[in-house]
């Protein structure tokens, strides 16, 4: 099989798709919202999710188009400026997804993060939550960065870098980077005519931070390096990156039938394995319940979610989100997870239906334990 070939199968085999659009794109170059583009970006989505995949947009814009309202030509040095017509700039992004999209006969929704939201265990496993749902019920997250509160420390700064966290976050299987190039060259075209462009390579190869550069242009923030970070940072969680030109005529839809266009840049792991890699790279052990012999056999054989019925004993002292071993009922481990109940609320639950968690507890956040897409078996 061809590189080529190997390419064409990712990407028609992507099921869930992070689509990322630069400020550049997104504002015509800062003339104001560009809303044909938007609608056609819209019409691929829709048809995408016709085809039963699950896509969320991840947009920037909201500080190029707040410019553009407030009448200002040079972008403002101070953050409260910055803020101030990022939240302006928002109101159009948001207005203008929600209307193209229900064009095209899907909803919208409107989610806006920070760094810290993704940082905190807690509001990570929310946000992850909230995202998942909305897939399910066929409505587009329309992200971005929520500007008006963010600070250097809690800044992701560049929406290459949140459009591979929300790829991380929902464990896709294709991060999609539109920009105003037509992907990445071995050198900035704008400034080397010579470039060479490179139609696919291993996302994290260490020899495309050095084709990639500094920032691009005076628009958006990231330039191409941070689009090279971004798809390394994607394939920490499984996902390839694809970098394509956002005019490029039903670019989408043919990136899904596996046409390769723009830049490739193919996860060397596969999901489940970056997956089990990143929580014992990244993840420190909090606690431990012990689960009766059916649900061990459940979780190991059958890849199911863990259900408070199945918990016999809760040890430690863990928050909600943080990683919890499973052991079976000899006190041998068989799987890792993020738990959705901290630890003196698991112990209420053990052996309980979770029917009753409600009652129990007083609220719900999930049915499961930990679910079947936070669990690793790990023997
Ligand atoms: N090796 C490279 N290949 C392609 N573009 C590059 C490269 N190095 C730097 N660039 C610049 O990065 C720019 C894209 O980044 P940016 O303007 O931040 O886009 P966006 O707003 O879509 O995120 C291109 O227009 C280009 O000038
Ligand atoms: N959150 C910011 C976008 C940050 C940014 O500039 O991103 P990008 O244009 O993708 O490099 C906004 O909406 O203006």
């Amino acid at each position: 099989m061809t590189e080529n070939k190997d390419g064409a199968v990712l990407l028609r085999e992507a099921r869930r798709i992070v689509v990322k659009v630069g400020s550049s794109l997104v504002t015509n170059e800062g003339r104001g919202l560009d809303e044909h583009a938007i609608g056609e970006w819209s019409r691929q989505l829709a048809a995408l999710a016709g085809q039963g995949r699950e896509v969320i947009m991840v947009s920037s814009g909201a500080i190029a188009e707040g410019m553009k309202r407030l009448g200002w030509v040079t972008r403002p040095q101070e953050l409260d400026k910055l803020q101030a017509a990022a939240a302006v700039g928002q109101m159009g992004l948001a207005q203008m997804y929600e209307t193209k999209l229900r064009e095209h006969g899907m909803g919208s929704a409107q989610v806006l993060l920070t760094h810290a939201d993704l940082a905190d265990r807690e509001r990570y496993l929310n946000a992850r939550s909230t995202l998942l749902t909305l897939l399910s019920l066929r409505v587009v997250p329309v992200i971005n960065e929520n500007d008006t509160v963010v600070n250097d420390e809690i800044k992701f700064g560049d929406n290459d870098t949140l459009g591979a966290l929300v790829a991380n976050l929902v464990e896709a299987d294709l991060l999609v980077i539109l920009t105003d190039q037509k992907g990445l060259y071995s050198a900035d075209p704008r400034k080397d005519p010579q470039a060479r462009f490179i139609q696919q390579a291993r996302a994290g190869d260490a020899a495309l931070e050095q084709m990639a550069g500094g920032a691009g242009s005076s628009i958006g923030k990231g330039g191409m390096i941070t689009k090279v970070l971004a798809a390394r940072r994607a394939a920490g969680s499984g996902a390839s990156t694809v970098i394509a030109w956002g005019r490029e005529t039903d670019c989408l839809l043919r990136l899904a039938q596996g046409e390769i266009i723009g830049t490739l840049l193919v996860a060397p792991d596969q999901k489940s394995q970056a997956r089990k890699r990143w929580m014992a790279d990244h993840l420190q052990l909090r606690g431990a319940v012990t689960v009766d012999a059916g649900a061990a056999a459940k979780l190991r054989a059958e890849g199911k979610s863990l259900l408070p019925i199945g918990m016999t004993a809760v040890e430690g002292d863990f928050s909600r989100g943080e990683v919890i071993a499973v052991r079976d009922p000899s006190g041998q481990e068989i799987a890792r997870g993020l738990a959705n109940y901290a630890a003196a609320e698991a112990r209420i639950l053990c052996r309980r239906p979770s029917a009753d968690i409600e009652k129990l507890l007083g609220y719900i956040a999930e049915p499961e334990m930990i679910h079947r897409t936070n669990l690793v078996v790990t023997r």
